[in-house]
């Protein structure tokens, strides 16, 4: 159970390298940001897994400075009442760029290419006699009419299907989630694949962009390389996860799969014949890094000082204006009686109500309620103390 009144520094950790512009947002005389706290307020990441970590008590938020979470136990934070974040879209743009650059450069066996040229020995015949010799090893393909397959058309999936038909692509897409914001942004000449196994019949090239979760690992797999064209080009920018990377080697010594692009690369794709490894460069720009950062430190800093909720991945997104009047913010089991139970309390303190507001996600909810009267400093922690007792009560803030 977390209970805590604020008005004093709140301290910020950080497991990766976040941008700078992104940690300014943390006046510094009301945080401190460092990388090596025991005990703070939230924790501000990347990649960093955090599987292996305890959370401490006194945690209330924890920000992904990017889209995947899968780095983060979400359920665990979920029962300890820790709000977790991420900046959807922060980074899309990013992706999309690399996504189209590699679709090309592999297409074009540009990067065998440089590595052949890096590696040739001019003292015996000239380095421009033996390029023309042997650039034909490297004769590739124009994307020029073929067909892209994209799975997940969320933030970047979207960004990728509606550029890729600027390069004279066809393009195919499938998301059976699609949100109503990407559909409306997403091109009409996209054509919606019905089923995941049409989109792998179709496609010449399949770039996939979804979550990783327990639906969608392994999906890359011999069943579905069963269906698909032989020499299929297969763009990995999402998590390998997603892929059966035993079943991938084998495509790739069979020929069923062409080349295998992934920003995932690990000791199996190391070993795998045209495979194209990348160093998780997806996101790695100045400005997708400021873009995510800020985003991040932004929603935490809300949250930490007047409780309002955006982007996050487990507490229902919920907002009241900031007066500066005192507001209880309860994080609780989605059942019912809370909100009424936590009333009655602030009734039996004589204390008045002046706005408050109640969102539901599935199994949780969330509860703000700014207070009309001056509520003196030594009831804060009665108050807590009554509203967390409250059963099915998760966490209670007085900010
Ligand atoms: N390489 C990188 O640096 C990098 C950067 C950003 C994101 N990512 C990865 O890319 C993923 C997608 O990012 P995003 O910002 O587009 O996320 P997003 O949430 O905007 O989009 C994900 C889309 O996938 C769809 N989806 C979910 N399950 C699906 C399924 N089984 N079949 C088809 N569609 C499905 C959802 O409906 C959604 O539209 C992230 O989860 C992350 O793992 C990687
Ligand atoms: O999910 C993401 O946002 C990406 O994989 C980016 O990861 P990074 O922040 O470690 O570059």
């Amino acid at each position: 159970m977390v209970t805590t009144t604020l008005d004093q520094v709140k301290t910020i950790k950080t497991l990766n390298n976040i941008a700078e512009r992104g940690l300014n947002v943390f006046d510094k005389e009301q945080y401190v940001v460092t990388d090596d706290h025991e005990n703070p307020d939230a924790i501000v990441a990347r990649s960093y897994s955090m599987h292996h970590m305890d959370f401490p008590d006194n945690l209330k938020a924890i920000a992904r400075a990017g889209a995947g979470v899968n780095n983060i136990p979400v359920d665990r934070c979920t029962d300890q009442g820790i709000a977790v974040f991420n900046t959807p879209g922060a980074n899309a743009n990013a992706v999309k760029e690399l996504v189209l650059t590699s679709l090309i450069a592999s297409s074009r066996n540009l990067f065998d290419g440089l590595s052949w040229v890096k590696g040739l020995d001019g003292r015996e015949e000239s380095i421009s006699k033996q390029v023309e010799a042997g650039k034909k090893q490297f004769v590739g393909k124009e994307v020029k009419g073929k067909t892209l397959g994209v799975i997940g058309l969320g933030a970047i999936g979207a960004l990728v299907a509606n550029d890729a038909l600027a390069l004279d692509m066809n393009v195919i897409g499938f998301d059976p989630f699609i949100s109503v914001n990407t559909a409306w942004n997403l091109s009409r000449n996209v054509h919606r694949a019905m089923t995941i196994e049409e989109l792998f019949a179709n496609s010449d090239y399949i770039t996939v962009h979804v979550p990783l979760t327990d639906d969608t690992t392994g999906m890359f797999n011999e069943e579905a390389f069963a269906y698909m064209k032989p020499d299929v080009h297969i763009l990995n920018f999402s998590r390998d996860g997603l892929v059966n990377e035993e079943d991938m080697a084998l495509a790739l010594q069979n020929g069923k799969v062409g080349k295998y692009i992934t920003d995932f690369p690990n000791e199996n794709v190391l070993n795998m014949e045209n495979a194209v490894p990348i160093p998780h460069l997806g996101a790695s720009t100045r400005e997708s890094e400021e873009n995510c950062a800020v985003m991040a430190t932004k929603q935490v800093k809300e949250f930490l000082e007047t409780g309002n909720i955006k982007n996050s991945i487990n507490f229902p997104n919920a907002s009241l204006p900031y007066t500066g009047k005192k507001r209880v913010t309860a994080f609780h089991h989605n059942v019912p009686n809370m909100v009424s139970q936590i009333i009655s309390i602030l009734s039996s303190h004589h204390l008045n109500i002046a706005d408050m507001v109640n969102r539901s996600r599935r199994d949780v909810a969330y509860t703000m309620i700014d207070i009309d009267d001056e509520v003196s400093e030594y009831m804060l922690p009665e108050l807590e103390k009554e509203i967390s007792r409250i059963e099915g009560i998760v966490s209670v803030r007085l900010i």
